[in-house]
């Protein structure tokens, strides 16, 4: 048996940006535009009028102040509200392959590797943009990576979800140098026409590399344990899938062909969930709350990250202890825990240890105990 360690993280972020200002602006044109097209159906009650969005309501509500995005031109346009991306033939790498390559490059210098050595390849994300070849195998190919790849999807959870597979797989021989990537383009599947949810979104691409510990090369942080739970919840759907075209209405513009959530039910019953699954991690490990230097949470709203911390430490962790990235980058569903750690894990001393944990859709929690070697 060997003991998986991370010994790089590298973040791929879009160029482009829309602040709150903007996004509101762009979906209030639309709303308009909408009650007025629609003014005799709203006015004889048969469809509801679209109410306004507002910067200051998001801020509160999420704590999000900006998004990244791979494309801001149709979401900004009240008559698109969608990202617009160029088509690529079968012969260029796709986009995610795309974003991929500069996560895993970065990762990969980190940990002073170089793809060649790399036998593993999991593109762990939410949404990915064909069923096959797997983007994975794709990846692999434009690293120059050897052994297999695959794709996997436990939406907000793919990331720890994919590190636990790459950790097992390291710990049992199978592999020796693993890619853990997390390609996310939720603007793709985030309705923007919906205020309810318009600002929860954005676009980055994260990865990590794993190793046997005796490979290290530099610092890193060595993997003392994980643990994935999933529980069925309908409360954060998207009916969009390969059977689409087989139904009655399937191909007509459906609200449940995008990211649906009923928000408040996710925050009532992901939080005892989560601060559950954590408690019950560290007693298993018998690691007290105290002993935690850093708590790296899942990125979609700041209030439900003050409670888990609070709930997991006993008290208000300190912007420090646990850092929020989500008002620069918004949700960025399973690589918002990876962003976090990515940034501010290097001011750890060595024995330091700390958590990673996403939760999600499915519902999916996962929990990655981590120690600075
Ligand atoms: C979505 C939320 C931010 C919404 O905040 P609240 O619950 O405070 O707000 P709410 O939806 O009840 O709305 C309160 C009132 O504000 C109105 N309202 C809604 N949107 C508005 C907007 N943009 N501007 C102004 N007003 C707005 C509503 O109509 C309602 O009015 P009235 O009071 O008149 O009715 C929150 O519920 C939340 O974060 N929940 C958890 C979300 C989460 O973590 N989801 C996981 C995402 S999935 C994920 O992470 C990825 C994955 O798994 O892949």
């Amino acid at each position: 048996m060997h003991t998986p360690a991370i010994t790089g993280s590298g973040i791929f972020t879009p160029e482009q940006v829309i602040t709150n200002e903007e996004l509101v602006a762009a979906f209030n044109a639309y709303a308009e535009r909408f009650n007025a097209e629609n003014a005799e159906a709203i006015a004889s009650g048969e469809i509801e009028a679209k109410g306004p969005s507002s910067p200051e309501f998001i801020h509160q509500a999420s704590g999000i102040e900006q998004r990244y995005v791979m494309d801001k031109t149709g979401v900004l346009d009240p008559e698109v509200m969608h990202p617009l991306l160029r088509e690529r033939s079968d012969e260029e790498p796709g986009i995610m392959a795309e974003m991929a390559l500069e996560a895993c490059g970065k990762a990969l210098e980190q940990a002073g590797r170089s793809a060649d050595e790399v036998d593993l390849v999991i593109c762990a994300a939410s949404n990915h943009e064909r069923p096959y070849p797997a983007v994975a195998i794709e990846i692999q190919q434009l690293m120059g990576a050897g052994g297999f790849a695959f794709d996997m999807n436990v939406a907000c959870s793919s990331a720890t979800f994919g590190i636990q597979a790459a950790a097992d797989m390291i710990r049992s021989g199978s592999v020796r140098c693993a890619v853990v990537v997390n390609p996310e383009i939720c603007s793709g599947h985030l309705e923007w026409r919906d205020r309810d949810c318009h600002f929860i979104f954005g676009d980055v691409c994260t990865a990590v590399v794993l190793e046997r510990t005796e490979d290290a090369q530099g610092a890193h942080f060595i993997v003392r344990s994980t643990r994935c739970a999933t529980q069925f919840s309908n409360n954060i759907r998207n009916n969009n899938g390969f059977l689409r075209r087989s139904r009655p209405h399937g191909m007509e513009d459906r609200r449940d062909m995008q990211f649906v959530q009923e928000g408040r039910k996710v925050f009532k019953e992901v939080l005892p969930l989560v601060s559950k699954h954590i408690a019950t991690h560290l007693a298993e490990e018998a690691v007290p709350s105290d002993n935690l230097k850093r708590l790296w949470l899942h990125q979609a709203n700041k209030s439900m990250n003050d409670f888990i911390g609070k709930k997991v430490l006993g008290r208000m962790p300190t912007p420090k202890e646990q850092p929020n990235i989500l008002q620069d980058y918004a949700n960025t569903s399973s690589a918002g825990s990876i962003v976090a750690f990515s940034k501010y894990s290097s001011d750890l001393e060595p024995g330091d240890q700390g958590l990673i944990c996403s939760f999600g859709a499915g519902y999916s929690v996962g929990s990655v105990l981590v120690e600075r070697a």
